[in-house]
């Protein structure tokens, strides 16, 4: 998460702008394997996310949307095209996966605390920051507990917290609720959206769920099928500072309906590929 790569995204540093995107790609593509056995797994895409939005990208499995983040996160070089992230300051970008990657060796502080101490941010500001951080997740009497000790849904609070800590420019999830079960899904969905409604950290987020999209974005782009293209977006119509209340509205309801119906034919699409 946020860690340094070997191949990054072109950065500009520039001044702070309102319009200039933050993230921008420009006929991005990128295919796996060479000759009669490459596949195209993605593209291409055309995508600007401005500073402060949260962009939810949802499409059929296996369209290429973790390539894409995996793209924008500069650990995968793009095979045509470009992706680049225009930054302020020398922030990293902050991942978040599905598995955690939390580590089990270190603390619940320590781990939050660890982006931290890879910008040499001093221990002391570094242990009041992450303090913080566990107060607002809830994990404040956790923190010098190992992971091995937390649930699930408590270890991806920590990654969560861990990514945030550093104030990234950008954050990049990638399905990081996919293993927990719905209820906690919801939890930590509004969590979230509390979260990221204080810091509104420019967000490009991956989900399956069209109602974890919904709730959270300001934007929801839908991808074809492999290779995934961006073939339709919705704002979804509600004002923020929002809440998980929004699901029990008909606007919800409509967005989400209308939404399934442009993702099933990819859906569709896909299974009769297999
Ligand atoms: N390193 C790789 N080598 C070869 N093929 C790959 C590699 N990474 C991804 N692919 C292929 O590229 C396609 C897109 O994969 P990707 O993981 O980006 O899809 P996805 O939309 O994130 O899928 P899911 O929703 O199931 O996680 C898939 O067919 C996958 O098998």
């Amino acid at each position: 998460m946020g860690d340094p790569h070997p191949n990054p995204p072109s950065a500009s540093p520039s001044p702070p702008s309102t319009d200039a995107p933050k993230l921008r790609a420009r006929s991005l593509a990128r295919s796996f394997g060479r000759g009669a056995k490459a596949l195209a797994a993605l593209g291409p895409v055309d995508l600007d996310i401005v500073p402060g939005e949260f962009a939810c990208i949802v499409g059929p499995s296996g369209c290429g949307k973790s390539t894409l983040l995996r793209i924008a996160a500069g650990l995968l070089r793009p095979s045509a095209g470009e992706l680049s992230i225009r930054t302020t300051a020398p922030r990293p970008a902050a991942m978040i996966f599905q598995d955690y990657g939390i580590y089990d060796w270190k603390t619940v502080l320590a781990n939050v605390r660890f982006g931290l101490d890879i910008q040499r941010v001093p221990r002391k500001e570094a242990d009041a920051r992450a303090h913080d951080w566990l107060s607002r997740i809830g994990l404040a009497e956790f923190a010098g507990a190992y992971p091995a000790a937390l649930s699930g849904g408590m270890r991806q609070r920590v990654a969560i917290a861990r990514a945030l800590a550093v104030e990234p420019e950008i954050l990049l999830m990638d399905e990081p609720f996919a293993a927990l079960d719905a209820q906690l899904r919801t939890i930590l969905q509004d969590e979230l959206l509390e979260l990221t409604q204080t810091t509104r950290t420019t967000t490009l987020f991956i989900t399956h769920s069209l109602e974890e999209a919904i709730v959270l974005g300001d934007r929801v782009l839908v991808m074809s099928a492999r290779p995934g293209r961006i073939i339709a977006e919705r704002r979804p119509p509600f004002e923020r500072p929002r809440t998980g209340d929004i699901r029990s509205t008909p606007e919800f309801t409509a967005l989400k309906s209308e939404l399934w119906d442009l993702l099933r034919g990819e859906v569709r699409g896909e299974a009769a590929l297999v």
